[in-house]
């Protein structure tokens, strides 16, 4: 018999408002250590604000999101991130005029066991980590994203492709267990989307790490998701398999009205596209 997969991430009955806009009304949903789960939903659904709830940065008015069986509650982003919680934004958050190199070791800082004053006076464990975190980073995360040759060049002078990835550098370096991805694709070309896709099945088969995400484009959502959840105003209308969701009619009813969810990809894939592109 298989064994029962565990959860990771479970959210119990959030409810979330702004003012008199219920952003999100009793949404549960939970997610298996190990797999690629993925929120989708049609514009203004609550997608984002699920995000940000989850990571820490808006507190519910009720329900409870628990990681690895423990409460979140009260738990503020920075000990969320320590406790192995990565995340990267709808429109990138690097800093650009730093080199890849020094936003990937930004990462890794929510781990650092040192403190300021050993770090100031540079005592000899304080080097003796800052050298671990070197090779780590500079053996494992560069090498496997594949941005060696850009690790000295600043943020600002890459292609919009190549930031998306050095911002995947940059989670991977906290080592979470879960990382939280908002539109990873969005604004990529088809290379550039057929990469990312590619790592993230990566990071969750050579680094085990688990991944949520909210993307738009369905073609990759239902390829790489072991597991997709629907928001509608607010509220969990499917959650399956993605050949289940994708046959839900009251998923194609939330997005067209009628017919097919995958026809929506090439419409929702341009509106990203420039969204983002306008953002960076
Ligand atoms: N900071 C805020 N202040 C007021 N209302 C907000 C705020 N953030 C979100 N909302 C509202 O909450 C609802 C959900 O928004 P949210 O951004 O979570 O949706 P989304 O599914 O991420 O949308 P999109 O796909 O367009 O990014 C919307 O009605 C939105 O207008």
């Amino acid at each position: 018999m298989k064994p029962m997969a565990q959860s990771i991430l479970e959210v119990r009955g959030v409810t979330l408002a702004f003012g008199g806009v219920k952003a999100l009304n009793d949404v549960s949903f939970s997610v298996e250590e190990g797999s690629i789960t993925s929120v989708i939903g049609p514009n203004g659904a609550g997608k984002t604000s699920v995000f940000n709830t989850i990571s820490g940065f808006y507190t519910p008015a009720s329900g409870d999101i628990r990681f690895c069986e423990q409460s979140l509650a009260g738990v503020k982003p920075p000990r969320r991130a320590a406790l192995g919680m990565a995340r990267s934004f709808q429109n990138i958050a690097l800093f650009r005029g730093m080199s890849v190199l020094d936003n990937i070791k930004l990462g890794r800082h929510c781990h650092l066991k040192t403190g300021p004053l050993s770090a100031l006076f540079y005592t000899r464990s304080a080097r003796r980590e800052e050298e671990a975190l070197r090779q780590e980073i500079e053996e494992r995360i560069i090498d496997f994203l594949e941005i060696d040759h850009i690790r000295k060049a600043p943020v600002a002078s890459l292609s919009y492709g190549l930031q998306k990835r050095v911002e995947l550098a940059r989670a991977l370096a906290m080592k979470p267990k879960i990382l939280l991805l908002d539109e990873p694709v969005a604004g990529m070309n088809r290379e550039e989307t057929e990469d990312m896709a590619r790592f993230i099945l990566e990071v969750r088969r050579e680094w085990g790490v688990t991944i949520l995400m909210v993307e738009h484009d369905m073609g990759m959502v239902m390829d790489l998701s072991d597991h997709v959840i629907v928001l509608n105003f607010g509220q969990v209308i499917a959650d399956g398999k993605p050949a289940e969701v994708q046959a839900n009619p009251e998923v194609i009813k939330a997005y067209l009205g009628s017919g097919d969810v995958m026809a929506l990809r090439a419409r929702y894939k341009d509106a990203a596209m420039a969204r983002a592109r306008s953002a960076a």
